[in-house]
């Protein structure tokens, strides 16, 4: 099968009428919120055949959509949003969203509470222009969004008293990286279907199929899938698959924040956590990824579903110590570089320096809870005067960083006359910049490496002082006695 030119059986009735239904059937997709979740998901359906819908309450958004155009940076979006053209449409009036839909996806953002659980504001909304515009048929309602452990119910409930029929519910749960959204989509580790209904699971089987059996081409303009087997889709109840997200995620962020305290270590004790991560990673019961140390996790989704795992622990009384203890990790772990860089000069005030990347990772346009806010905030704090470099962000970072913040759209550039460069995300221009020049306009040649991304043996030999994170450890042990 091949991308964008699918053949199908004929199309599915839209009526209600059943929800058996055969493989290789057109699903009619409605799927709400044009964020990464949804745009992305409603672009794979639409790239593997399905007539897809989007609607989203940003005209703006939709607008642009309309002409192409993505609004938010992602490799390979464009392209795909193009190839899958014909089987897209966008909408902003609620009136129309639902017509002939046979699957709804939620995929609105559930941002954090000041408490920090899940603000779930946005997905009653949503569930509300459903349940209003959408009078005269059924349909499958699944929660993509991530949303803590018991919403599902209450989704149901909703419905059931807006519309007085029971609905087709389930979780699907979303585990795509940004800067690899379609990928991950397209060629996911695995498929979550939160539901012990048939039928849901019959549609979502539907829905998914070529995605399980793997059977299109890939798209050029993407990263080529490893290795291409069937995706196993895990059949669960909805809370199994609701806990299953925050618990991924809370993993993942415990591999990190585990890697930055051996990097701790490694500071103080001596040792290259690099070489250490790797000795763990090659044990196939750890596992290589995720072990990478650095100022730690932001995101749009580490950060806010830690909190959201921590309090919705807190609230059935138990405490998640072991998370509570990732979290306070990953809060200090972006001011230790500033820590390093004062060691350096005794004092920041009056120093500038020069922070390279503000992204909260590479590979994307997202500040949120990016650690650049933070790091350039205290450093701001400590007197520091910040000049900042960005491949993507600069113009959205401009709105959010303190006036004085000079930004610059050459990192080259930006290390101009700079006392030190302070690296914050891995950009691979970074890595390839021309450090020798670099090194002949700053003022100083001191470079913290936060993300561990540059070469440091290259870096030395031109003359910088170089610092890491757990990387040239400093043997701060005491002399040993020999009794
Ligand atoms: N960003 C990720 O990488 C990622 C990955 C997996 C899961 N998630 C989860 O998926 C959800 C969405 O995240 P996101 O980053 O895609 O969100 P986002 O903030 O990028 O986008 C949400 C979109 O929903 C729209 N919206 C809000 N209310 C609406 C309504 N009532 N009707 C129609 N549209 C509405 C907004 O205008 C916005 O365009 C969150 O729960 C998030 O935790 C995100
Ligand atoms: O070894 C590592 C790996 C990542 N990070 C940091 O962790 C954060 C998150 O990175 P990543 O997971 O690649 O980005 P997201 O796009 O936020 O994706 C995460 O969050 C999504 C939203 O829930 C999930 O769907 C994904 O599976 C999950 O990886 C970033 O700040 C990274 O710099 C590290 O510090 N060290």
């Amino acid at each position: 099968m091949r991308l964008g030119i699918v053949k199908k059986q004929e199309k599915r009735p839209s009526s209600h009428s059943s929800f058996s239904s055969k493989r290789g059937y057109i699903v009619n997709v409605t799927i709400i919120g044009s964020g990464y979740v949804g745009l992305t998901t409603a672009v794979a359906l639409a790239l593997i055949g399905h007539r897809t819908r989007v609607y989203d309450i940003d005209n703006a958004k939709i607008e642009g959509l309309r002409v192409g155009r993505a609004p938010f940076y992602e490799p390979g979006l464009e392209e795909a949003l193009q190839a899958a053209q014909a089987n897209l449409q966008f909408e902003y009036e609620p009136s129309r969203a639902f017509e002939n839909a046979d699957v709804v996806m939620i995929a609105v953002g559930t941002p954090p509470t000041p408490a920090g659980g899940a603000n779930l504001g946005y997905l009653y909304t949503a569930l509300r222009d459903l349940t209003e515009h959408n009078t005269n048929h059924d349909v499958l309602v699944v929660t993509k969004s991530t949303v803590p452990v018991g919403t599902g119910s209450n989704v149901s409930a909703f419905y059931e008293q807006a519309t007085g029929r029971t609905p087709l519910i389930a979780s699907a749960p979303e585990f795509l990286r940004q800067g690899r959204a379609l990928a991950d989509t397209l060629y996911p580790e695995r498929l979550v279907f939160g539901t012990r209904d048939p039928r849901a699971l019959t549609l979502l089987r539907e829905l998914y199929e070529p995605i399980i059996s793997q059977t299109f081409e890939p798209p050029a303009y993407l990263p080529q899938p490893q290795q291409r087997s069937t995706v196993p889709a895990i059949e669960c109840s909805i809370e199994s698959a609701e806990l299953a997200k925050y618990a991924a995620n809370a993993f993942l962020a415990t591999k990190i924040s585990f890697a930055n305290e051996i990097a701790n270590v490694c500071d103080l004790v001596g040792g290259d956590v690099q070489d250490v991560m790797a000795v763990l990673g090659l044990d196939s019961r750890i596992g290589a990824q995720f072990l990478q140390a650095g100022l730690g996790y932001g995101g749009s989704c580490f950060p806010k579903d830690t909190r959201a795992l921590a309090q919705l622990s807190n609230r059935e009384g138990y405490s998640f110590k072991l998370l509570s203890a990732t979290i306070e990790v990953n809060n200090d772990q972006r001011f230790r570089v500033i820590d390093k860089l004062e060691r350096h000069f005794g004092t920041l005030q009056g120093k500038d320096i020069t922070v390279l990347g503000l992204t909260f990772k590479a590979g994307t346009d997202d500040l949120r809870d990016a650690p650049s806010l933070d790091i350039i905030a205290e450093l701001v704090s400590r007197g520091a005067r910040v000049t900042a470099h960005d491949p993507v962000a600069l113009d959205a970072a401009g709105k959010m960083l303190p006036a004085h913040v000079r930004l610059c759209s050459e990192a080259q550039e930006a290390l101009k006359g700079a006392d030190a460069a302070l690296l914050v995300t891995e950009w691979p221009e970074y890595r390839a910049l021309d450090w020798r020049a670099a090194q002949r306009s700053m003022r100083h040649n001191v470079i913290i490496d936060g993300r561990n991304a540059l070469d440091h043996h290259l870096l030395a030999e031109i003359g910088f002082v170089y610092e890491g994170v757990g990387r040239v450890g400093r043997r701060a042990l005491p002399a040993p006695t020999f009794v």
